[in-house]
């Protein structure tokens, strides 16, 4: 496949070197500093488009490839305000668009052990939920998305929690995410149950950006030829 990648930081790097190892061609490279090479003209080149830029960025960049109707796989976390939006443009204009808040195959199974464990726990009034993100001091959302997934979908089950909160809370309803900024943390998310006897924690580690950037080759290898919006859970068959 001929790839476009919109955003070539920490990211869009890592994808390149996949993409090159799996056959793809990288024929556009958008950062910064080159903003005038994305047009329409350019991204028509490209089977796909692979987006991981900033939150301010991202659904100009995702409208654009609509536009030009380049399916577009995004990463990029902080902008889910405007997600039905875009969910709706890409309907209107026949568009192909698949997001995550994390393309790791570990924290896609992570996603679906957190779904578990609220389920088991949704009668134990005794425990107590919380969160715990760690990430690189470059980032620039708090809480990362990942942790907005894994509250969201607490809270889809918990009849206890009906928000989340991003710092700590002892207000009994408010689920609390606590954000923590260390390098070079590629990214640690964990949910805690507490309770007077004991603890219950899962937690998953990424080591490096390699298995965010192999999930979202793949989620661009999916797309490729299809209309709609899709997630992981598509790709990943769950
Ligand atoms: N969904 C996932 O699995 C993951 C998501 N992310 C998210 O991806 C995003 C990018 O992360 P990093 O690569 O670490 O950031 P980074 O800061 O290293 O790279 C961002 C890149 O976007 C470029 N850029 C800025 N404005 C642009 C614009 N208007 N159009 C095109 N490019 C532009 C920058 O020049 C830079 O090349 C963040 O939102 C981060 O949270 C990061 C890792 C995994
Ligand atoms: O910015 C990052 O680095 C990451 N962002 C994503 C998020 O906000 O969840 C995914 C991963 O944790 C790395």
């Amino acid at each position: 496949m001929n790839i476009a990648l919109l955003g070539y930081g920490k990211m869009g790097k890592a994808i390149e070197e996949i993409a090159l190892q799996k056959g793809h061609n990288i024929i556009l490279r958008i950062h910064d500093q080159n903003l005038d090479e994305l047009t329409t003209a350019n991204l028509q080149q490209a089977d796909v488009a692979i987006e991981f830029t900033s939150p301010q960025s991202a659904v100009h960049n995702i409208l654009l490839c609509f536009g030009s109707g380049v399916p577009v796989v995004c990463g990029t976390t902080g902008w889910l305000k405007e997600m039905e939006m875009v969910q709706q443009k890409c309907k209107e204009l026949g568009g192909t668009f698949l997001y995550a808040s994390n393309f790791s195959i570990g924290v896609n199974i992570f996603f679906e052990l957190n779904k578990k464990l609220a389920e088991l726990m949704k009668h134990q009034v005794n425990y107590n939920v919380s969160m715990e993100e760690i990430h690189h001091t470059e980032k620039k959302d708090a809480p990362s998305g990942t942790a907005i997934t894994l509250a969201e979908e607490i809270i889809k089950i918990s009849q206890q929690k009906n928000k989340w909160v991003n710092h700590f809370s002892d207000v009994p309803n408010e689920l609390s995410i606590t954000s923590k900024r260390i390098d070079p943390a590629a990214g640690t998310h964990s949910v805690k149950y507490s309770s007077d006897v004991d603890d219950i924690e899962i937690i998953h580690t990424a080591h490096n950006r390699k298995g965010f950037a192999a999930g979202a080759v793949l989620a661009a290898e999916f797309i490729f030829n299809k209309k709609g919006v899709f997630s992981m859970k598509d790709v990943l068959n769950f």
